[in-house]
């Protein structure tokens, strides 16, 4: 069931589509007409643009918005560095890990002391935001609201934000967001936020892209709809305070190059009246992804399962796909049904937010959890997984019912941190010796085979004779 087909508080009110030209203003009037930067914008606000690409990007990759706002956002004391010998956060900067081991990790604990920009944790990443390149991966948990004084923001890249337990009241500069366990969100580079808990304690998953912007898969021969629709991505609407009288206790809090810097400024943060253009924030609730799959035999690729995704300079490959698992119908025939045995150039960061991820049923991946098969690292399902799915009767089924994992895959090889391998201390040491080790032999040489029985099933394999019509 989709998550946001409940009602929502009144303040939270979106406009839907996905990379669409979006205009909300708070005040009637308050977008001027026919110009972008007029001599004198409405009601004495102020014109500001803030660009998401490249000035000369082209048109079907440029995102920028124009701010009405009523002091500019430059209107700030001069940063300071805060927290610099703690909050590291730059994987260019960090001792990575490199290993080829299949990792799997417990879930991971709420934290009830600090608040969202507290609460980040780098679990593993490539590249360097320095050179917009790579992305980070984090996990998130955090029990206090951010100060209400308080906007951050990002200069390393966009949030896709993936919760999975507790709310997210988001109050950008360009609305409210409210983003459940079930839904996602994508914040992006520079929007100030600030982040507050209307239900208590929060955890997720983050994918911070240094580089490009998300935009959905292309749907090829699977025609001009389904997947990820583009109507049911929801943007905010225009909203503001007034808090202009010099006060003097905001705080502006920027990420840059994984560290944080903090500047005083007198007046509200959370002041744009009227916006428009095509770099927002927005949500999806991943409850109305439409799910295609097979309906004759085999195991298709799962980026038929691509809600976002963020492509490298080469066609078809990309720094990172979000793909989910939703609850789906399985109905392919002669097919070993789960995810196949595989190495993948690209890698792999799986995350469950509920329920259980039908690859694995062995127990150990659990709402919270993680696992990263990192480039060529060999997976597939764990051995009872694969007794199952061996020896089930192939009939419809209906898999993953109340249940979302999904997975950030990239084409870079990924770096666990010292938090993520140690000191989080959720990585479970026996992943392989639970999984893949207890494997059996089933192989049998056709000589000790009764009635050419070459599937061990007692049935003589059918081979292509079914789908060529053999008589
Ligand atoms: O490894 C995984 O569980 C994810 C995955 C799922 C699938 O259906 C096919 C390939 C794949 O990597
Ligand atoms: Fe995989």
């Amino acid at each position: 069931m989709p998550v946001s087909s409940f009602k929502t508080p009144e303040k939270y009110k979106y406009q839907n589509g996905f990379s669409s030209y979006h205009e909300s203003e708070a005040v009637e009037g308050a977008l001027p007409i026919g110009a972008n930067s007029p001599q004198k914008a409405p009601y004495g606000l102020y014109n500001e643009k803030l660009s998401g690409t490249a000035f000369t990007a082209p048109r079907h990759e440029n995102l920028q918005t124009w701010l009405y706002r009523i002091l500019p956002a430059a209107a700030h004391a001069p940063f300071e560095s805060k927290e610099a010998n703690t909050y590291k956060t730059n994987p260019g900067d960090l001792k990575l890990h490199q290993i080829p081991n299949q990792l799997r990790w417990d879930p991971f604990d709420l934290d009830e002391k600090v608040d969202w920009i507290h609460g980040l944790h780098l679990v593993a990443g490539a590249g360097d935001p320095t050179m917009k390149q790579g992305i980070g991966i984090f996990n998130y948990a955090a029990g206090k609201s951010m100060d209400s004084k308080e906007a951050f923001y990002s200069a390393d890249g966009d949030f896709l934000i993936v919760p999975q337990h507790g709310s997210l009241d988001i109050r950008t500069e360009l609305g409210y967001l409210l983003v459940r366990p079930n839904e996602i969100c994508v914040i992006p580079r520079g929007i100030r936020y600030n982040v507050s808990l209307p239900e208590g304690p929060v955890r997720g998953y983050i994918l911070e892209l240094y580089q490009g912007h998300f935009a959905l898969p292309e749907l090829g021969p699977i025609g001009s709809n389904c997947l990820a629709n583009a109507r049911d991505f929801q943007a905010p609407v225009a909203s503001f305070d007034e808090d202009h009288g010099g006060s003097g206790n905001y705080t502006l809090i920027s990420k840059f190059n994984g560290h944080l810097f903090a500047a005083a400024q007198n007046h509200t943060p959370f002041d744009v009246v009227a916006w428009h253009g095509t770099y927002y924030p927005y949500k999806y609730d991943l409850g109305r992804f439409n799910t295609v799959g097979s309906i004759s035999y085999d195991h298709p690729d799962p980026s038929i399962f691509t809600v976002l995704t963020a492509q490298s300079d080469h066609a078809g490959t990309a720094i990172a796909d979000f793909v989910i698992f939703p609850p789906r119908w399985l109905v392919a025939e002669d097919t070993f049904r789960p995810p196949w045995y595989h190495r993948n150039t690209m890698s792999e960061f799986m995350g469950l937010i509920h329920g259980d991820y039908d690859a694995k049923t062995g127990g150990g991946f659990r709402p919270a959890g993680a696992s990263l098969h990192n480039v060529m690292s060999a997976h597939g399902p764990d051995s009872g997984t694969h007794l199952k799915a061996s020896t089930a009767e192939l009939k419809p089924m209906k898999v993953g019912e109340g249940s979302m994992a999904f997975m950030f895959e990239s084409c870079l090889m990924v770096g666990v941190t010292e938090w993520g391998l140690k000191q989080c201390q959720k990585v479970q040491p026996d992943y392989n010796a639970e999984s893949w080790e207890p494997l059996k032999v089933h192989f049998k040489r056709p000589e000790t085979l009764q009635n050419k029985d070459k599937n061990g099933t007692g049935e003589q394999r059918p081979d292509l004779g079914k789908w060529v019509g053999e008589s």
